[in-house]
């Protein structure tokens, strides 16, 4: 089993931006989701954790190794797919693999051959390795990103973002992709997309401003706010009164109805209904909390 610990992570940019602010977090095998709207330290985070840079304050333990003193250790059993991945050169996918298999240290020529072969397969582009990767969809270079991430046999992956921009069929292909290998391994998928983390991920966090406000498995905390969300369709120039009115989680058009979600202990008024509860009401309603704490502490 491995495991990642994080110890009070601080990063404070040189423009004086405070993008995390104590994050401590304990992680085993499998799928972690770490959720957050955009801006709130996810790739930070990411990128603090894979050594690609360094916090000003805290500890990073894998496997009981200090990552911060010895980034090596980490760069050895990390596989990293970054939110961007900048300019493919135009050489096939099977050459490129086979390029960064040997700068990852995988020098025997059969060994080499079978893990590239092995990860095309898996990852669904063999029939299309003779291809350049310029010439790749999203969905084709997120895979193959997958790919590079596993060439090495990483006991600690990192996905940064891995869906955005994806058709769904794409995204599924992706999700079936990262299940599979998420069992034995550590796999950390950073996300605004709270299906995503619905979908794959056993346990959670969610990263808002800087700081870790809730850390849990989606069963656990969807479970602890069933019959307190309820849902009703109303009138859109009505928005403003409701919001003031009552805890309101969020608000969406429905095939062209406005309907909100609001968080109550008990029924709220005329026309609300009980909502099976979903990850996205526990994510809005943490988010909300913590916006309105803020506001409280500025008053
Ligand atoms: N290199 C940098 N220098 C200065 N500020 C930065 C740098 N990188 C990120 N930031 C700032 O740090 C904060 C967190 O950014 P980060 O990219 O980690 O968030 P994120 O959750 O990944 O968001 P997104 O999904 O939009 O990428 C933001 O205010 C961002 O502007």
């Amino acid at each position: 089993m491995n495991s990642l610990v994080l110890q009070n992570i601080t990063k404070i940019y040189p423009n004086g931006v405070n993008a995390l602010k104590g994050v401590s977090l304990e992680l085993g095998n499998g799928m972690f989701g770490l959720l957050g709207p955009n801006g709130a330290g996810k790739s930070t985070l990411m990128r603090t954790i894979a050594a690609l840079q360094s916090p000003n304050e805290g500890r990073i333990f894998f496997n009981g190794t200090d990552t911060i003193r010895n980034p090596q250790f980490m760069r050895n059993k990390l596989g990293y797919l970054p939110q961007e991945f900048g300019v493919y050169p135009k050489i096939s996918a099977q050459d490129l693999l086979n390029h960064i298999a040997v700068l990852k240290g995988i020098l025997n020529n059969t060994e080499r051959r079978k893990q590239v072969e092995g990860l095309l397969n898996q990852t669904n582009l063999y029939a299309h390795r003779k291809k350049a990767v310029s010439s790749f969809s999203g969905g084709m270079r997120q895979r193959f990103g997958i790919a590079l991430a596993l060439l090495g046999n990483p006991q600690l992956i990192i996905v940064d973002e891995p869906t955005a921009g994806l058709d769904p069929e794409e995204r599924n292909r992706f999700h079936n992709l990262l299940s599979e290998i998420g069992e034995q391994i550590i796999v950390i998928l950073s996300t605004h997309i709270v299906e995503d983390v619905s979908d794959l991920c056993p346990q959670m966090a969610i990263l808002n401003d800087g700081e870790i406000v809730c850390r849990d498995s989606p069963k656990t905390l969807m479970k602890q706010m069933q019959g307190k969300v309820w849902r009703k369709t109303i009138r859109k120039e009505l928005l403003n009164q409701y919001e003031s009115s009552h805890l309101l989680i969020s608000s969406k058009l429905v095939m062209g109805e406005r309907i909100i979600h609001v968080y109550a202990n008990e029924k709220p008024g005329e026309d609300f209904y009980p909502v099976s509860v979903q990850l996205e009401d526990v994510y809005f309603h943490t988010l909300k909390l913590q916006s309105i704490r803020k506001e409280e502490v500025a008053c």
